[in-house]
C-alpha cells in the first residue's frame, strides 16, 4: 500500500473516528520501514497542526464541502502540495487514484479539479483581519483566540497560539531517592539544565531519551512548567497529603520524591485503568509512601477524615487549553461548550476537599488550561464560599515564559 493512502486511512481513523493521533500512528505503523514511516507520520502530523490552513486553501473552490472521506483527501493533498514540496503529480495522481476508491469515484473529478487550481493558483491570500488571520496560520478555533484575547490581551493570545505551532524540548525530572541530578548528567550528557529553571532538566536538541536510564526509574517525563505546582505545595517530610486528582501519578511521585518517600501520600483517580498508572510508576521509581484509591473526589468529603491532611494537591480536570502544542487532535475537536461540565466538577471536588484539610494546612489548585473561568474565577467563588479559608499565591504561567506548556496555580491556607 503507498503511504499516502496509509496517511489518509491514519486521518479517517483520527479525524472521523475520534481516535487519538499517537495510537493510530503507533498501531498502523508498525513493523514499517524508517522510510515509509517518516513520510506518513509528516503528512498525518501536518495536516492536522495545519488542519484549519490547508482547508482555507481549498475550501472557496467548492460550493459546498464535500464528504469527510473526500474533505480530508483534499486537506492532506494541499498539505503536499504547498507545505511539503511534494511533486505536483505524484499527489495529484495518488490523490485522484485513491478518490476512485471512495464512493464509486463519484468525487474523483471534483478532487482532480480542485487540487489542479491549488496547484496553479499556491497559496489564497489570507483575510485581512489579523485575528481571523492568525486562527487560520496557527490552525486555533476562533471562539479560543476571541477569549484568550479578552481574558489575557492580545501579545498574550497571539504568544499561546503561536507557541502551540512550535516543538518544546522535552523536559524531565530526575528522581532524587536513586541519584543526585549533578550524577544524572554526568552520567546522561544527552541531557542539559533548564536555562531558567533549577531542578528541570531539557533532552538536548536531537537526543534520544534514554529507555534503560527511564525504566530503572532514574528520571520521569514531565513539562517544564508542571514541575512547579509541586514546590508550590511544599511537601515536607511525615506530612499526610491527598492528591485527589493523580492519575497518571506524575506529581504523585514528585510529591513522593519532594519527601525523601517519608509520609504518605493518599493518591486517587475517578479511573481503575488510570489509577494502575500512578502504580505503575510508583514501582518504576522505587517509591513507597503512596498508597492509592479509585473514587469519585467529587465526594471525597465522604471518603476521609474531616481535617485529615496537612496538604492537598487539587490538580484538577481541565479543559486543557495550555497543553495544546503538538496536540493538534484536540483542537480540532474541542468545542466551548466542553468547559461548562468540567467547571462545576471543579467545584464540587475543592468544596469536598476543602473539609478535608487541617487548620493552617496547604492546598493547591492547579489546572493544564488557559482559562480564566476556570482559573481566577474558580478560587475567587471558593473563597467567597469558604471564609476559612485564605489566598497565599496564585500565578499563571504562559508557555513562551519557560518555551513549555500553560499552567495555572493556587495556594490557599485554612484558618
Ligand atoms: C489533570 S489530570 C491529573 C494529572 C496528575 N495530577 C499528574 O500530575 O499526573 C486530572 C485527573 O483527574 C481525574 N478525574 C476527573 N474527574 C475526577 C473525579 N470526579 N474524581 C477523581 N478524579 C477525577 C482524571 O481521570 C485525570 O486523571
Amino acid at each position: 500500500m503507498s503511504e499516502r493512502k496509509k496517511a489518509w486511512e491514519c486521518l479517517i481513523q483520527i479525524i472521523k473516528d475520534g481516535r487519538y493521533s499517537n495510537l493510530v500512528l503507533r498501531h498502523e505503523l508498525d513493523n514499517m520501514n524508517m522510510g515509509n514511516k517518516a513520510l506518513i507520520t509528516q503528512i498525518v502530523y501536518g495536516t492536522l497542526q495545519n488542519y484549519r490552513l490547508v482547508r482555507y486553501q481549498w475550501e472557496a473552490d467548492v460550493k459546498h464541502l464535500p464528504i469527510e472521506e473526500i474533505a480530508i483527501l483534499l486537506d492532506m493533498s494541499v498539505y503536499q502540495l504547498l507545505y511539503m514540496k511534494q511533486a505536483d503529480y505524484a499527489v495529484l495522481d495518488e490523490a485522484v487514484q485513491l478518490s476512485k476508491q471512495i464512493k464509486g469515484a463519484k468525487f474523483s473529478p471534483l478532487v482532480n479539479a480542485v487540487l489542479r487550481k491549488v496547484q496553479k493558483r499556491r497559496e489564497r491570500p489570507l483575510p485581512e483581519d489579523a485575528w481571523k488571520r492568525l486562527g487560520i496560520v496557527t490552525s486555533h478555533p476562533d471562539w479560543l483566540i476571541s477569549m484568550w484575547k479578552a481574558q489575557y490581551g492580545e501579545a498574550a493570545c497571539r504568544a499561546i497560539c503561536e507557541h502551540d505551532q512550535k516543538t518544546s524540548p522535552q523536559a524531565v525530572r530526575v528522581n532524587r531517592l536513586k541519584i543526585t541530578e549533578d550524577a544524572f548528567l554526568k552520567q546522561f550528557p544527552n541531557f542539559e539544565k533548564h536555562p531558567k529553571l533549577t531542578q528541570v532538566l531539557l533532552a538536548k536538541k536531537g537526543a534520544m531519551l534514554d529507555r534503560e536510564a527511564f525504566e530503572a526509574g532514574l528520571y520521569s517525563i514531565q513539562n517544564a512548567s508542571s514541575q512547579l505546582i509541586v514546590p508550590l505545595l511544599d511537601p515536607q517530610p511525615r506530612d499526610h497529603i491527598l492528591d485527589i486528582c493523580a492519575a497518571p501519578g506524575t506529581k504523585t511521585c514528585q510529591i513522593a520524591e519532594w519527601m525523601r518517600d517519608q509520609g504518605s501520600i493518599t493518591a486517587c483517580d475517578l479511573h481503575e485503568h488510570r489509577v494502575k498508572l500512578i502504580e505503575e510508576g510508583i514501582q518504576r521509581l522505587g517509591i513507597t509512601c503512596v498508597k492509592t484509591k479509585c473514587c469519585d473526589s467529587t465526594h471525597a468529603d465522604t471518603l476521609f477524615e474531616k481535617a485529615e491532611f496537612d496538604r492537598i494537591l487539587v490538580d484538577a480536570p481541565c479543559t486543557g487549553y495550555g497543553t495544546l502544542q503538538g496536540k493538534s487532535d484536540i483542537r480540532l475537536r474541542m468545542k466551548s461548550e466542553d468547559m461548562d461540565e468540567i467547571i462545576t466538577i471543579q467545584k464540587n471536588i475543592l468544596d469536598a476537599c476543602s473539609k478535608l484539610l487541617k487548620e493552617r494546612g496547604t492546598l493547591v489548585y492547579s489546572t493544564c488550561t488557559l482559562n480564566k473561568k476556570e482559573n481566577e474565577k474558580q478560587i475567587e467563588s471558593f473563597l467567597k464560599r469558604h471564609e476559612h479559608y485564605e489566598l497565599i499565591e496564585m500565578r499563571t504561567i504562559f508557555p513562551d515564559e519557560y518555551d513549555s506548556d500553560g499552567f495555572f496555580m493556587a495556594k490557599l491556607t485554612k484558618h
